[in-house]
């Protein structure tokens, strides 16, 4: 936001990890100019536009727009948004970054829950172009067209979608994940052909077992055991994933996962094994 000329307050409790963000930013645009992607002057301003604050009503005073990202908890990202609507500005859009909780729940909160709506940003922010726009029961086609010009004018392609479980992309991403794995539990290819399938066959940057290592499988089984739970049968998560959660092994942060990874760095030909069932 603040590269894309918005005046943008950076709010945080924790005021090292705003120090941590503000310096991070830093580097992103410091690369930017080293790479011919970002003037030199632009940069500068961006550096300009950005403040931070551990104060909300400081942060939020007068802003027309609201991005709350905070912890993943519908009473923390209720009470952020009850604090902040005591000083937007009048008719101001409060958007939410949640990934998997219901912006008709979190708009509950609102004195207008007209003005609530989804905006689901992806890692890492500055390089991924989407945007999924969230409408809740509540949201006014006002919101959705306001949101959509933030999301345009910040250089973003935005989708609109309709509250639903998983939204767009983790639901499909799921189904992805856990049917890899179906295939990996019967022995269909290994683990390494089934990446490459995807990776050459569908130009993924990732296959679909390495991205589950990356994600982490006990977070994907959450995923996928509430997608089972809302949406049916089809997102059974497999058993192979159970078993793997079980046994702790999450994915990277484990040291493994499908693979096996040493100082970071994913093991040549440790993948599981086919029909390991
Ligand atoms: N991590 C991702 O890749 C990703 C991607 C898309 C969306 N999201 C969503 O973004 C949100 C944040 O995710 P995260 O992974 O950064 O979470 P996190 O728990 O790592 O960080 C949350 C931050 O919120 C701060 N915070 C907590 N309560 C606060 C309060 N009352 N006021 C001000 N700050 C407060 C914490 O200090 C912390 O810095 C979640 O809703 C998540 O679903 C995350």
């Amino acid at each position: 936001f603040a590269a894309a000329g918005y005046s943008t307050a950076l709010v945080d409790l924790n005021a090292e990890a705003l120090s941590r963000s503000q310096a991070s930013i830093g580097t992103i645009l410091d690369d930017g100019v080293r790479l011919g992607k970002v003037d030199a002057d632009a940069a500068v301003a961006a550096k300009g536009r950005l403040s931070i604050s551990t104060d909300l009503a400081e942060g939020a005073r007068g802003a027309a727009l609201l991005v709350e990202t905070v912890s993943e908890q519908l009473a923390v990202k209720q009470a952020v948004i009850t604090a902040a609507e005591a000083v937007l500005a009048p008719n101001a859009v409060v958007a939410t970054n949640t990934s998997a909780l219901s912006v008709t729940e979190i708009a509950t909160a609102s004195k207008d829950p007209s003005r609530v709506i989804g905006m689901h940003f992806f890692n890492p922010v500055h390089k991924m172009k989407l945007v999924e726009i969230v409408r809740g029961l509540a949201t006014s086609d006002e919101t959705v067209a306001q949101t959509r010009d933030y999301s345009d004018s910040i250089g973003k392609t935005s989708i609109l979608v309709n509250e639903a479980p998983g939204l767009t992309t983790s639901r499909m991403s799921a189904m992805l994940g856990n049917e890899a794995m179906y295939m990996l539990m019967e022995g269909t290819a290994t683990a390494e052909d089934i990446d490459t399938a995807h990776r050459l066959g569908f130009n993924h940057p990732l296959g679909p077992l390495e991205l589950g290592d990356a994600t982490g499988w006990d977070t994907r089984l959450a995923v996928l055991r509430y997608l089972h739970q809302t949406l049916g049968e089809k997102f059974r998560p497999c058993p192979l994933i159970i078993k793997m959660v079980a046994a702790g092994r999450h994915g990277r942060k484990t040291g493994a996962g499908v693979y096996e990874y040493r100082d970071g760095q994913k093991v040549p030909n440790s993948g599981l094994k086919g029909g390991v069932l």
